[in-house]
């Protein structure tokens, strides 16, 4: 079953109303692309599906034992360590060996771009190959949900078209990727739309 949302509003105390009776169910293997002009609430929507925040009214339904990822607009890494420890470090948390840990964030850089990148330090990575990696280490752990918060908003356009690039390499696993943006290329990469400027 699942994550869905039944009629979901919210407002911030002292605030305007940012949407109102949003109803919708996020299919996993799907990319959701959460779009809207600036301040219409696309980051609370995400936090309210993380569970980090309560809306006003309505509710959230989340599959028994649903795990949650989230990869943030700036690429967030240890400077030091290797990219193929970024994207192995989920799975040996989840209890997998390193062999086994090492084959599948093999894998994952290959299908990011980054198999050339693999002993790279983090720190010495680009912008879009950070970017890119955040993303291969957001689906290694085949969390229920990935959350991506306007994953091209730190990037120049050369940058950004890299990581579109890669988006729907996140679709078919079995993991409901939802994506809040503004850019309309990456809006064109997910496969359904909850478009919160329009009434619901
Ligand atoms: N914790 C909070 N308390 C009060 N108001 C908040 C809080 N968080 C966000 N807001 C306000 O709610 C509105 C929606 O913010 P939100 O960040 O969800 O919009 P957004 O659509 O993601 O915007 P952008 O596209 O600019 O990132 C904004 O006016 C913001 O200032």
């Amino acid at each position: 079953m699942p994550l869905r949302l039944e009629s979901v509003s919210h407002t911030f105390r002292g605030g305007r109303q940012l949407f109102r009776d949003v109803s919708w169910v996020f299919e996993e293997g799907r990319i959701h692309g959460v779009v809207g002009p600036s301040g219409c609430g696309k980051s609370t929507l995400l936090a309210i599906v993380a569970g980090m925040l309560a809306p006003t009214s309505g509710r959230v339904v989340r599959p028994s034992a649903s795990t949650i990822a989230w990869v943030f607009q700036n690429p967030i890494g240890v400077a030091r360590r290797s990219a193929i420890d970024h994207v192995a470090l989920p799975l040996l948390a989840r209890g997998w060996t390193r062999r086994e840990a090492e084959r599948e964030a093999d894998e994952l850089l290959e299908a990011f771009g980054l198999a050339g990148r693999r002993r790279a330090e983090f720190g010495e990575l680009s912008g879009g190959e950070a970017q890119r990696l955040m993303l291969a280490r957001g689906i290694a752990s085949h969390p229920t949900v990935l959350l991506i918060d306007e994953p091209t908003a730190q990037l120049d356009r050369a940058t950004s078209s890299e990581v579109n690039g890669v988006l729907g390499r996140l679709a078919g696993r079995g993991t409901a990727v939802i994506v809040a943006t503004h850019d309309e290329t990456t809006r064109r990469c997910c496969s359904r739309i909850l478009d919160l400027g329009q009434p619901q």
